[in-house]
């Protein structure tokens, strides 16, 4: 199913330590769920990353070396009918002396082989077609 898989990606993303002239309110990453099934993170070398949980409230993730965060996407929650609803999760700024320090993440994105069957909608590649237009960035 994901053996192989042409669209699984993994991203390295560097967010740059703060300067303090960063907007009110500006957040790293905004509140959001995975499109893909799964999402393999090791931990990255600063804290930052929240998960929301089911009472709404936001979770921080440890970040301790050799963790691995393991998010469940959009596609496993079409695969499985709402069994597994995906992980909301967002990175929010450090406070204090943290401020200045960069943040690494190495995201692996988990996609299935396009013709793989993820409801009686959707294969993976109408539906990741789907979500992309829908995103504008098809
Ligand atoms: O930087 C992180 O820890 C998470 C990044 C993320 O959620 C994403 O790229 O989709
Ligand atoms: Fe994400």
């Amino acid at each position: 199913m994901i053996e192989g898989s042409h669209k699984t990606l993994l991203r390295i993303l560097h967010y740059p330590g703060m300067t303090g002239e960063e907007e009110v309110g500006a957040i790293r990453a905004a509140a959001h769920e995975d499109i893909n099934l799964i999402t393999l993170l090791p931990a990255a070398n600063e804290p930052g990353l929240q998960v929301k949980g089911q009472d709404g409230e936001w979770i921080d993730v440890p970040c301790d070396f050799g963790n691995l965060i393991i998010n469940i996407g959009d596609m496993l929650q079409e695969a499985s009918g709402g069994y597994f609803p995906s992980t909301t999760h967002r990175v929010i700024n450090p406070v204090g002396t943290d401020m200045s320090k960069p943040r690494v993440s190495l995201p692996l994105f988990l996609h299935p082989k396009p013709e793989v069957v993820l409801s009686n909608r959707y294969t993976a590649d109408s539906y990741l077609m789907e979500r992309l237009r829908e995103l504008g960035v098809i």
